[in-house]
């Protein structure tokens, strides 16, 4: 199948339609290749389920425009539905807010826009939703550094509603065991229940205080949450272990050093064992890059409070903001959704910056 590219409803639900859950992006990524190959303008390469196309016209500047091409795991929530809101069509489904939307304007202009005032690098890349170790940008930037070297900026279309998230929250993932004596429930002073014991655990989790921490002029606001908890044999059986997951989400005032720091002191009655640690972004918005691109797209920038690769593109010394369609806060919802109008935003916004005197067709 090949993707529809004269219709932006239509290449959206294309998009949405070819599910890719983590590790499962094969066919996006081919199809992503597919439609961006053979045209003039752009150089395709690929790095296993990342895919990455650029235009090469010796511009002075080059910026890379990035999204994730998987998503959490389908909740009963493919294939996409369509809607009228009262600004226009709203496609629903998973995906479509986290970031199908983002990927579906970078494919449309990828295409379209030929002659760029910045050089563009499109990157299109797998399994950011999961582990930072199977993370396709890290692997793409280790085997091919050249690919991201020299940008002045990186855009990372992750959701935003159109407008700038500067920065992002470090997040943390970690497991605390707790370890009892089995025994039948009938006698149950004959054992020790370790669900029990976890609630201590669940106390001190609700006890944080998660503060609003401002930087660079953003306020961020910190989370602390267990996400999954399991325990337990059978009905009648005192359970001997519990295990819960607990994510910490943390403010760029912090390092990721210091964020493993402080919970390893709030639970030091506990072992953690850390299961993911990817650091924060300071907003840096006043970068001459980024603030260049503040003023192309306009509206006033917020925290972006969930993890994006711009963590990434910062450690690399290459300022980076987030811009794309949808609103952040229906990411991984069952009932995620984004305004069709959204896309048509972002891509005006981007056309208008990177090509100013270019009537997109
Ligand atoms: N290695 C991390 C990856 C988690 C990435 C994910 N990012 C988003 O959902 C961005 C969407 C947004 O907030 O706008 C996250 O923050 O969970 C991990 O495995 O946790």
């Amino acid at each position: 199948m090949a993707l529809p590219t004269d219709n932006l409803l239509a290449l959206f639900r294309a998009v949405v339609d070819i599910e890719s859950v983590s590790r499962d992006e094969a066919r996006l990524a081919d199809e992503v290749e597919a439609t961006l190959g053979g045209l003039d303008h752009l150089e395709v390469l690929r790095d296993g389920n990342a895919v990455v196309a650029r235009t090469n016209l010796g511009r002075p500047e080059r910026v890379i425009i990035a999204g994730h091409l998987d998503t959490v795991p389908v909740a009963g929530n493919l294939p996409s539905q369509v809607s009228d809101g009262p600004g226009g069509v709203i496609v629903h489904g998973r995906g479509t807010a986290d970031m199908k939307g983002g990927v579906t304007v970078m494919l449309w202009l990828a295409r379209r826009l030929d002659a760029p005032a910045r050089d563009v690098t499109w990157i299109f890349y797998d399994c950011e939703e999961i582990d930072v170790a199977s993370n396709g940008l890290g692997r793409l930037v280790a085997h091919h550094p050249d690919w991201v070297a020299g940008a002045s900026l990186a855009v990372l279309m992750e959701p935003t509603s159109a407008l700038i998230e500067g920065g992002c929250q470090g997040t943390m993932r970690f497991d605390i065991t707790t370890t009892g004596l089995a025994a039948h429930s009938a006698r149950s002073w004959l054992g020790h229940n370790a669900i029990h014991d976890m609630a201590e655990v669940i106390d001190r989790v609700r006890e944080f205080d998660c503060g609003e921490v401002e930087v660079d002029g953003l306020v961020f606001r910190e989370g602390l949450n267990a996400t999954m908890i399991q325990g337990g044999l059978a009905g009648n059986v005192i359970p001997d272990s519990c295990e819960v997951q607990i994510n910490y989400r943390f403010a760029p005032d912090k390092t990721a050093d210091e964020a493993l720091a402080l919970m390893t002191r709030w639970f030091d009655r506990w072992t953690l064992n850390v299961l993911d640690l990817s650091p924060a972004a300071r907003p840096g918005l006043d970068e001459p890059a980024a603030a260049d691109f503040v003023a192309a797209v306009g509206g006033e920038p917020r925290p972006k409070y969930g993890w994006t690769d711009v963590a990434r593109f910062s450690s690399l010394g290459i300022p980076a903001v987030n811009f794309g369609p949808a609103d952040s806060g229906k990411a991984h919802a069952v009932d995620e959704f984004c305004p069709v109008s959204d896309l048509d935003a972002c891509a005006a916004a981007l056309a208008r910056w990177l090509a100013p005197a270019h009537r997109l067709v």
